[in-house]
């Protein structure tokens, strides 16, 4: 080893956003590597950086626009040293870093399925006729209106509490979020039922951490591989060179799966109408060492499939 070790006198700075299941996806990479160098957890400093998308809570997303909302700052600090390495949801990250900074690290995923919230109810199937339902997702709101064109779909923004607050007061019957956060704030008091990905395909790379660093800084990059999940690794190459090809943005409802079969992969893609009334997909297996591949193909393919009509909301 060329390089030292942080130590509680000079800590490695990890960066993250101040939501309750950032702090604890940053805790998690902590503790990783806290075991695989034997270190003291004082010898890591989280720090909590206030995003544009943190700042914004009374706007839909999309009026704000870009996936960079909750990073652009993040990769600020670590451009210019405040922070060592950065902690991010994949799922709400661009496919392309800034100049100088790379992601290459994974922890193992999480349950990449979506959860059906609701006090009463238990599946989209079982919501009345003309329900309401609330979600700020774009691929939410596509996926439930293509399933079930009666049901009413309104914005629902804020924290966990709020909206379990905005289903409480009667605001909606139901609304959806990951299982990976429920998971990973060990809410198991919330009612909540996974919903099966052939129900609704999960965002790319959805339950999946990442770990962000500059690229130079080799002390980084030598601690962090210690703690990589290579099969995560995997799924997101190929559900992420999907999304790039597509060229996603909160603008596209797009969904994708990548799953692991011993030297296979299964990768699923989908691109959705905003409002649900029509969508394509794709359903292939690989190699797994073809993931990425296979993933730029099928965005290529629905692309075509697609035709210029399909996409003329976009701007
Ligand atoms: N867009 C917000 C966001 N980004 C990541 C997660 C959940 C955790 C994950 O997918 O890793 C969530 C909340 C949700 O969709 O319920």
């Amino acid at each position: 080893m060329t390089y030292q070790l942080p130590t509680p006198a000079r800590p490695l700075n990890i960066g993250t956003r101040g939501s309750l299941l950032a702090l604890a996806q940053a805790n998690e990479v902590r503790d990783r590597l806290a075991a695989a160098f034997d270190l003291p957890f004082e010898a890591f400093t989280i720090v909590v950086i206030k995003t544009t998308g943190d700042k914004i809570i009374d706007r839909p997303l999309k009026e704000i626009g870009g996936k960079g909302l909750f990073t652009r700052e993040i990769e600020a600090a670590l451009l210019d040293g405040s922070i060592d390495i950065a902690v991010h949801s994949m799922k709400d990250m661009p496919t392309l870093q800034p100049g100088g900074l790379l992601i290459d690290t994974y922890l193992p995923r999480e349950d990449c399925r979506d959860a059906f919230i609701s006090p009463h109810l238990k599946s989209i199937a079982d919501l009345p006729q003309g329900a309401v339902v609330g979600t700020s997702s774009l691929r939410r709101r596509a996926q439930v209106k293509l399933r079930r064109p009666d049901l009413e779909v309104v914005e629902f923004r804020g924290n966990l509490q709020t909206r379990l607050k905005k289903l409480d007061d009667g605001v909606a019957e139901a609304t959806f979020l990951a299982m990976a956060g429920l998971n990973r704030l060990k809410m198991d008091d919330v009612p909540q039922a996974a919903v099966h990905p052939d129900d609704m395909l999960p965002a790319i790379a959805q339950g999946a951490i990442g770990v962000e660093r500059r690229i130079d800084d080799s002390r980084a990059a030598d601690m962090l591989a210690a703690i990589h999940d290579r099969a995560t690794g995997e799924q997101l190459s190929a559900e992420r060179a999907f999304l790039a090809t597509l060229d996603g943005s909160c603008e596209t409802p797009i969904a994708g799966l990548a799953e692991l079969n011993g030297t296979e992969m299964r990768l699923r893609g989908q691109v959705l109408r905003p409002d649900g009334s029509d969508a394509i997909g794709d359903d292939v297996t690989c190699a797994i060492s073809d993931g990425a591949a296979a993933g730029e193909a099928m965005a290529r393919k629905l692309l075509a499939e697609a035709g210029p009509g399909f996409f003329d909301w976009r701007e």
